[in-house]
């Protein structure tokens, strides 16, 4: 097999090497590329040395699968182009939304892929609220969800995480600084209410991404879903605050049941937990935070109670999972592992 990775220095393609470096065969011939910036350069893999070099059209063109962890407007150029010659796995939230292209979190809707060549990952936000969001869909369908999120700096990009870290320790008190590179406001020691551009509803894109692809991946489009997002000065883990209405009354012990066993772990598997671990001792003090979770496979879920608003048939609960890895690298690599006809690597 013939894999190639484009982007591979940035935030999610660093993540998506080092679950190649640990699950993939040696068998694989992998390839990395980049732009100039990094064309080059060397990096360790597998006990050897690999380089990356310049993306071009035909370079990459003996890659039988291709990974693109670039931009939006790097897919909206060349990932039909590249689709022809190679199965095309994108990371970016450009073709997510056009109907021959499949949007894939493949432990809930691995039955979306059906051959096709040009495949979406989903927005990170998006499917570390899906691991636990499909069991209760299964359970007892749900009716609407709200969502409040508390998304890492890594989620807008290495350098953003990057500046981050030099920020906080360069922090001189509130009104000082107020600039950033990569944000609207300087993160250090903040909370910003905007994430991706405003949009004429008044919602950000990043919300409204949070309604179009629960809405796809569920195939529900009736499903109501409304939800705020927020950047917070953490490096790795989206935390999300979820009120889910259900369409008929649950107990809490029926919803821990459908978190242990509703999610599918690969082609021929049986289905698991595969990437949803329940964290919910409060008289330990364990709960889901990106503490705990970042650098984990599965996301975590907690905190979970019946809502004062809705009774029995609304349910208040938190998670924290890893958007580099469920948003982003693991589910690219699991979305390859499907087109392979593999297991999951979280089920490993
Ligand atoms: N970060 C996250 O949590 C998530 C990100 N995504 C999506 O994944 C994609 C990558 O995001 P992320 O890793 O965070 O971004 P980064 O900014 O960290 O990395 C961007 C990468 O794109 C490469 N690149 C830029 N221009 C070119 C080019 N012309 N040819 C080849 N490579 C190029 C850069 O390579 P070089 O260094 O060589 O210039 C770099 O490796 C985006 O579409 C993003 O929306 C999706 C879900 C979550
Ligand atoms: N927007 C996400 C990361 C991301 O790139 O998402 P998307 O692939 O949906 O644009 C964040 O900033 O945390």
């Amino acid at each position: 097999m013939n894999v190639g990775i484009v982007g591979v220095s940035g935030a999610v393609g660093e993540t998506l090497l080092a679950l190649f470096e640990r699950h993939e065969p040696e068998t694989t011939r992998l390839q990395l590329f980049g732009s100039k910036r990094s064309a080059g350069r060397r990096v360790d893999y597998q006990g050897s040395g690999l380089q990356v070099q310049e993306f071009g059209v035909e370079r990459v063109s003996d890659c039988e699968v291709l990974f693109l962890c670039v931009s939006g407007d790097f897919a909206k150029k060349y990932a039909r182009e590249l689709a022809k010659r190679s199965i095309v796995i994108d990371n970016s939230s450009a073709l997510r939304y056009d109907e021959d292209v499949p949007l894939l979190v493949a432990p809930v809707n691995a039955a979306a892929y059906c051959g096709q060549r040009l495949l979406a990952n989903a927005n990170c936000s998006t499917a570390v609220a899906l691991m636990a969001l499909a069991p209760l869909e299964a359970l007892a369908g749900i009716e609407s969800v709200q969502l409040a999120t508390y998304q890492a700096a890594s989620g807008a990009g290495r350098p953003a995480m990057d500046e981050l870290v030099e920020k906080t320790s360069g922090f001189m008190g509130y009104g000082v600084d107020d600039t950033s590179a990569h944000f609207r406001h300087n993160l250090a020691y903040n909370v910003i209410p905007q994430i991706d551009q405003f949009q004429e509803n008044g919602y950000t894109k990043e919300e409204m991404k949070l309604v179009w692809e629960l809405q796809k991946i569920m195939q529900r489009p009736d499903i109501k879903v409304s939800a705020t997002c927020v950047r917070v000065p953490t490096l790795r883990s989206h935390a999300e605050a979820i009120t889910v209405r259900l369409r008929r009354a649950v107990s809490l012990a029926e919803v821990r049941e459908a978190w242990g066993h509703g999610l599918s772990r690969g082609p021929g598997q049986d289905a698991g937990s595969g990437g949803l671990r329940v964290v919910d001792e409060p008289g330990e003090y364990l709960y889901p935070m990106p503490l705990h979770s970042s650098g984990q496979y599965a996301v975590e879920v907690g905190r979970l109670r019946h809502n004062l608003v809705y009774g029995d048939s609304g349910l208040d609960f938190f998670v924290s999972g890893d958007q580099l890895l469920r948003g982003a690298a693991l589910n690219a690599y699991e979305i390859y592992c499907l087109t392979q006809g593999r297991a999951f690597p979280s089920a490993v």
